[in-house]
């Protein structure tokens, strides 16, 4: 039994899980339930705790009387019909005893596991709510009682505090809490590193609030997780403790004092200590399975790793600082419809798409395809009544359609910048270049008038404005079309922003401006670390500037391939088509341009297979009928189509 005890101590090692992934309350844990009910292991696990719980209610209740009646001609009998586990030394039936004993056994485990992980969570998350040095000194006394080997600590706690139910209880708290100290600091700290905590920081919510409203709902589930495992081991460990006679005393019994007067005649009696030694297992493993399902059910919830985009560029520390391990945006199956006279048109039909931190992804596609409107969604600006919807949406951590104005304001304002197409209606005209770019820092950063419009100048500088001070005197239509786009891209610099997207930059301006501007979206990329999603109708463009490309066709992506397997041979026959028709300008001046035959299908039509299928020079049967899945090639290249080609288009 000291060995069942010290495993239970010793194996007692706390899971981290999926953290600071901000859920729409109440869905998470409706989803992460019905996982646990989905995965074998957390469907047998629920089975057998909710047994036990039926049977720590009830067991009292049916069998308390029979597990009191002492019985002097019954003393010290082997298992019979009457007394399947047979009688103790007062005639007592051990079978109904052991049923009522459920109560204690599950009461102070659970009892244990509660006070334990109350004071681990209060301890870990100290670290986040006090200043540096007070939170240097409890991360310093949480190394400290983590240095102890927790059977020690836990046969201390129980000999100091004199054994008996409630030493027994302290004692396993006492062992455990370190552990969920340490656990709970490490989620707290991958938490406060997310924008979204630092959004709130900035807004001027305090510490201690910040942890309690929006770090703790986000390291609930693990630490739940983590719970049930343990309460598994408390059954184990204070059965442990009361079988060495340093937990519940007589008169009170739990299965951990059955075993111990069980043991005593083992070879006479083996059912009278089987019975409470497979009870103890039965508990021990029933919470096991439970944590061990919940460990499933997250880990389906994260997505597949196919979806996840092959970094094309080491990520760079970002300019917030924030959650560098996520994906900037993560769309899927995101779709925007509007309602119209002839029904309900849906422009973007189900887009998944993934922008790494620090990486430069091209939207392309023919016009009406859905681009814009991707990239409206991306940002909360579509137009009414225009409706988004998607299995997932988010932006830098967070999903923009369920912020409200003012968080909307913290995460869009500060760290998402938007340039348009055309820079000239993209700034105020009765306003001053300088000023204009001002408003922002005041707007979201609070800063004085002066330090504003001196930061102002330093990004126009930054953007390659030609001087700098000048231009921020004057108004937009004394800029130049190329001049006005580098002060709207220097309006995104103003903030911390981490995520630009560019709507056709350079579609207003002429060949030689289009590619100054395009590198300077390139050195802002590389210099300040912020993803770029760029949408364009140029795959030429595209290829120049992007690190992954994402091509649109009708509202869906049909084909997601970093920028060298796009210029090398993209697999699509659309994207094919589209680099056959690109410019090329080192070309034979007098070669008649193609174009693609056909039209895509409008907003409103429906097509059962391929949407490409009728201006596709490889369609079979299969194209018409069937829609064809995305299908991973490698290297992070996906397409979405029944014959993809190979080779140079
Ligand atoms: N507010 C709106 N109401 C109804 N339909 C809209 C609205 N905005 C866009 N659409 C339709 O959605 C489709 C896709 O528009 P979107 O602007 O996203 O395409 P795009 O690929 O960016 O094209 P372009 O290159 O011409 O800008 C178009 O057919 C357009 O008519």
């Amino acid at each position: 039994m000291a060995i069942a005890i010290w495993q239970a101590v010793r194996e007692w090692r706390p899971m981290r899980g999926s953290v600071g992934e901000p859920r729409g309350r109440g869905q998470g844990g409706i989803r992460w339930r019905r996982g646990v009910v989905k995965t074998p292991t957390g469907a047998a696990g629920l089975v057998m705790v909710t047994a036990l719980l039926v049977l720590s209610v009830a067991g009292p209740v049916f069998w308390s009387g029979a597990a009191r009646a002492m019985n002097t001609e019954a003393i010290m009998l082997g298992s019979s019909s009457a007394h399947p586990l047979g009688t103790d030394a007062l005639g007592r039936d051990i079978l109904a005893r052991l049923l009522v004993a459920t109560r204690l056994s599950a009461l102070t485990a659970v009892g244990s596991v509660a006070v334990g992980a109350l004071a681990g969570i209060a301890l870990g998350s100290l670290p986040a709510m006090l200043g540096r040095r007070a939170a240097r000194a409890t991360a310093a006394l949480i190394e400290l009682l983590l240095a102890f080997p927790p059977l020690l600590l836990m046969i201390f706690l129980g000999l100091v505090t004199g054994g008996g139910t409630g030493g027994a209880v302290i004692a396993f708290a006492g062992a455990m809490a370190p552990s969920f100290a340490r656990l709970t600091q490490t989620l707290t700290l991958s938490v406060t590193r997310s924008d979204y905590v630092a959004s709130a920081r900035m807004l001027g919510v305090s510490r201690p609030r910040l942890v309690v409203r929006h770090v703790l709902p986000n390291i609930a589930e693990p630490l739940l997780v983590n719970l049930s495992i343990a309460v598994g081991m408390a059954f184990m460990a204070i059965s442990g403790l009361s079988f060495l006679g340093m937990g519940v005393r007589s008169p009170d019994y739990d299965w951990g004092q059955l075993l111990n007067e069980g043991l005593t005649r083992i070879y006479d009696t083996p059912a009278a200590a089987l019975g409470p030694g497979v009870a103890i297992v039965f508990a021990g493993v029933a919470f096991q399975l439970l944590g061990e399902g919940a460990i499933g059910a997250q880990a389906d919830r994260r997505p597949a790793r196919p979806d996840d985009p092959a970094p094309i560029l080491a990520s760079k520390p970002s300019v917030a600082g924030g959650d560098r391990g996520s994906a900037t945006v993560r769309a899927e199956n995101l779709q925007v419809s509007f309602p119209a006279a002839e029904g309900v048109l849906t422009p973007v039909r189900g887009v998944n798409l993934t922008v790494a931190p620090g990486e430069i992804l091209g939207i392309v596609g023919e016009s009406g395809c859905g681009k814009t409107l991707t990239g409206l969604a991306l940002t909360g600006l579509v137009p009414e009544p225009g409706v988004v919807r998607a299995t997932r949406l988010e932006v830098l951590g967070q999903d923009p359609r369920g912020l409200s104005p003012r968080q909307a304001r913290a995460l869009l304002g500060r760290h998402t910048a938007m340039v348009f197409q055309n820079p000239g209606t993209a700034m105020n005209p009765v306003l001053r270049v300088g000023s204009q770019l001002a408003e922002t820092a005041v707007v979201h950063h609070g800063m004085s008038r002066r330090a504003a419009g001196a930061r102002a100048v330093d990004r126009l500088r930054a953007a390659a404005v030609p001087a700098p001070e000048r231009r921020a005197r004057q108004f937009p239509h004394q800029l130049s079309g190329g001049t006005q786009q580098r002060a709207v891209i220097a309006m995104g610099l103003m903030g911390e922003a981490r995520l630009l997207i560019a709507d056709e930059p350079t579609t207003a301006l002429d060949v030689t401006v289009q590619r100054q501007v395009l590198a300077l979206l390139r050195d802002v990329n590389s210099t300040t670390g912020a993803s770029i999603v760029l949408v364009s109708h140029d795959i030429a463009v595209v290829a120049e500037t992007c690190h992954r490309v994402v091509v649109m066709y009708a509202g869906l992506v049909v084909e997601d391939l970093p920028v060298d397997v796009l210029r090398s041979g993209p697999a699509h026959p659309y994207t094919r088509a589209l680099l056959a028709c690109a410019l090329d300008m080192t070309g034979v001046r007098d070669r008649r341009l193609p174009t693609i035959p056909g039209r895509p299908p409008g907003p409103g039509e429906r097509f059962p297979g391929c949407p490409f299928v009728s201006r596709c020079g490889h369609a079979g049967e299969r194209c018409a009928t069937e829609p064809p899945a995305m299908e991973e090639l490698g290297r992070g290249h996906r397409v979405a189509c029944w014959h993809p080609r190979t080779g140079a288009p």
